[in-house]
């Protein structure tokens, strides 16, 4: 994530303008006035600027208006872990940071290191709601949830800013994305509880009718969003899926046997 971000602020821009005319200076000069957000994230203590992007997120559509186990997938290094923080603020929220890279998450919060498409990740997620985890880094909040009448769909909100190495390739990040969406669509399906939200990163491509049919099969509301945060060379949307039905199968949310 760090070698990630250092290569999109610094050293990609540099090389536009020094090597490349025209074009690239004036995208140059676009991203740097958008940067504002980097800038406005050192001022705010936010760990990165796609903070930003949470927050726009959830002023349209109250995210956090009834969230209290919340998972955010693809953590690293925190930012949208701390505004699930300051957005749950007045109750005791239990927020669960899940991501590839080990990180130390911010106070009050806890983190599964682990991968989305693995299914040992997905029971360690279970484990954590059900009290019987055994997470890299804890906090006293977390410890407070016993095994006692835990429901079989405990989480509220899953948010995910999951993001593949991207190779260049257009399609290829494109079908790295939708992996990532359909752990995310798994997850929700075991463990978001009927009226519960999920919301997700994905890079548009030829699979993006299929995953909003699915997303519309198991959620009552499904909008898409770009962030006024989001760089504008980016195919980065966010699907939002609001109130979810309850007893859908995984045959019925995944009509074409994948998305
Ligand atoms: C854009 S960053 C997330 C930024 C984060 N939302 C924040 O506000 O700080 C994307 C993250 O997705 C994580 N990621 C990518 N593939 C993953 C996977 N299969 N399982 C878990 N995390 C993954 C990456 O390690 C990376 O930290």
């Amino acid at each position: 994530m760090v070698s990630h971000c250092i290569y999109n602020n610094a050293i990609r821009p540099f090389l536009q303008v020094r090597y490349k005319s025209g074009k690239s200076s004036t995208l140059w000069l676009a991203r740097k006035s958008k940067d504002i957000y980097t800038q406005q994230s050192k001022t705010d203590f936010y760990r990165s600027r796609a903070a930003y992007k949470l927050i726009e997120i959830d002023q349209k559509y109250r995210l956090f208006k009834k969230a209290i186990n919340i998972v955010d997938l693809g953590s690293a290094p925190g930012a949208w872990t701390q505004v699930a923080v300051e957005r749950t603020k007045n109750v005791k929220a239990d927020i669960l940071g899940v991501d590839l890279l080990r990180y130390a998450p911010p106070v009050g919060t806890t983190l599964i290191q682990g991968d989305m498409l693995k299914q040992s990740t997905h029971d360690k997620i279970r484990d954590h709601f059900a009290g019987v985890s055994e997470e890299i880094a804890t906090h006293e909040s977390a410890e407070s949830k016993k095994v006692s009448s835990v429901p079989s769909h405990p989480v509220d909100l899953i948010i995910s800013d999951m993001m593949a190495n991207t190779s260049g390739m257009k399609d290829a990040d494109h079908f790295a994305s939708m992996d990532l969406c359909s752990g995310a669509i798994i997850l929700a399906h075991n463990l978001l509880r009927p009226g519960g939200s999920l919301v997700m990163k994905y890079f548009s491509g030829k699979q993006d009718k299929l995953l909003k049919e699915s997303m519309e099969i198991m959620f009552k509301r499904v909008h898409l969003m770009v962030p006024k945060a989001s760089r504008d060379e980016s195919r980065e949307l966010y699907i939002i899926g609001l109130n979810k039905h309850p007893n859908l199968t995984l045959d019925e949310i995944f009509p074409h046997g994948t998305i």
